[in-house]
């Protein structure tokens, strides 16, 4: 791999005598990873039956390897969101800042959702996951990969952090700042990082960094904590960063981050010496199985505790007389809550969701459907979002079944029962809906989520 020689140059500067290691390990392949969705299946009942040969990542629990050959996301499962593909290190961030059930917890720059998948299982549905990206392009990406998840309890906006500052002022008790950044960290993974990567990338990231980690700064509740990190190697962006952030903001220190094997203490002498820097954690491609990563903690000082959420309205229940209709004939029972109604199109908004009067919400819940002329549309979030039982009706498919790849297809099955919904699934994990004709079953699968092959 051809890496560019001003990178080459400084990081020699920087490393010293372990630059030799960190070189080669560009000449290694690099790691593929999945991660288990625990909203659907434990760690160990997934290990009963994956059908690829995985090995734990050992800082994220759930975290797996897996070789390149295997292709898990060409398997009926990943179509169920039972794991998620994301590179091992990219795991640690959302590992180091320890969501909780009921916490409120906002990923600012979110896209494409694999930290936000992350916090949302350890969230369990408990709680809030605002999820925001300033990209409407890359919110089409985070939207498919939340939902493919079965998250119930995420809000997705796609705003800038000026705006959502403005409106959330102390509302969250964790963020996650997965900041962008020159990609450095990449190289290995991504050859376009290559390309992309200039020496005023990094310049320019900077300024952006700041800007967004102020106004984060200023939506944590006192007590709070908050993660930084990048995946890029340049001290500017890291320690540099943090020194910058820990001189302005004096309210914030940061804490210690228990260092997994292989991960080291951020590099103090290159950013003037500060000792609380070596709090941080580096994930270096020549010290551990994984590509390059940053991560801070950071602890915002004060009692805890953080505005309430503004009550709800509510939606007219006369309204919603389809939507119990469809509930009561395909659902054991009809998911209720916070009913939104945006347009006609119906969601159930979490509780401890903040008022997104004035933002840009790309979704303000779990969206549930559509109502049509005098009948509701179940959405395909509600067939991700729902257990096996809670259909009335299922076609369950083992994952090699022919049927199973004309569903995904969105091709028509012939098949015979009762008219109506139906949720098709794979070993029990239901993959979407397809509608019960007279001898056929007309495929809901989205048209955009498609298998061509
Ligand atoms: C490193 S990526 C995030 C990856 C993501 N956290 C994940 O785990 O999948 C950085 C993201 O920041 C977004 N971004 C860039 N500038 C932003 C800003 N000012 N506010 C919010 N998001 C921003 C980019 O669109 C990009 O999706």
């Amino acid at each position: 791999m051809k890496l560019p020689d001003e990178f080459c140059q400084r990081m020699k500067l920087l490393l010293g005598e372990a630059y030799a290691d960190f070189l080669s390990s560009y000449a290694s392949p690099r790691y593929y990873g999945l991660r288990v969705n625990t909203l659907k299946i434990s760690g160990a009942d997934f290990l009963k039956r994956c059908p690829f040969e995985i090995i734990p990542v050992p800082w994220t629990k759930n975290g797996f390897y897996f070789s390149e050959q295997d292709r898990p996301a060409k398997h009926p499962y990943y179509h169920a969101g039972l794991y998620y593909i994301q590179e091992p290190s990219a795991m640690a961030p959302a590992q180091v800042l320890r969501a909780e059930p009921g916490d409120r917890i906002l990923d600012l720059c979110a896209a494409p959702g694999g930290k936000s998948t992350q916090i949302a299982a350890d969230l369990q549905g408990r709680g809030v996951l605002v999820s925001n990206d300033i990209s409407l392009e890359r919110t089409r990406a985070l939207t498919k990969n939340l939902e493919l998840f079965g998250v119930v309890n995420a809000v997705i906006l796609n705003e800038t952090p000026e705006k959502l500052a403005a409106k959330f002022p102390g509302f969250f008790s964790k963020i996650l700042l997965d900041a962008p950044c020159s990609g450095e960290g990449m190289f290995r993974k991504d050859p376009d990082a290559v390309r992309q990567w200039g020496v005023h990338s990094s310049a320019k990231c900077v300024l952006m960094q700041r800007d967004i980690l102020f106004f984060a700064a200023q939506m944590l509740s006192p007590g709070g904590r908050m993660i930084y990190s990048t995946c890029t190697f340049n001290p500017e962006e890291n320690e540099k960063m943090m020194e910058d952030f820990l001189q302005k903001q004096t309210d914030f220190d940061l804490v210690d981050i228990c260092k997994e094997p292989g991960w080291e203490e951020g590099r103090a002498d290159w950013a003037g010496g500060n000792s609380e820097l070596k709090k941080t954690a580096r994930l270096w491609p020549h010290r551990l199985k994984g590509e390059g990563h940053y991560v801070a903690l950071l602890e915002k000082r004060g009692q805890a505790g953080h505005p309430h959420p503004d009550k709800k309205n509510g939606v007219d229940e006369k309204k919603l007389k389809d939507y119990y209709t469809f509930a009561e004939e395909h659902l054991a029972a009809a998911p209720t809550g916070n009913f939104v109604l945006y347009g006609d199109h119906l969601y159930l908004q979490p509780v401890e969701a903040p008022n997104l009067n004035g933002v840009k919400v790309i979704k303000p819940g779990l969206y549930l459907g559509v109502f049509k002329k005098n009948r509701f549309e179940p959405s395909h979030s509600l067939a991700l979002a729902l257990k096996k039982d809670a259909f009335r009706r299922t076609l369950d498919f083992s994952p090699d079944a022919r049927e199973l790849g004309t569903y995904l297809k969105g091709e028509t099955l012939h098949t015979t029962g009762e008219r109506g919904w139906v949720g098709v699934c794979v070993d029990g994990y239901p993959l979407g809906w397809g509608k019960q004709l007279e001898g056929v079953l007309k495929n809901h699968y989205p048209k955009g989520w498609r298998q061509m092959e």
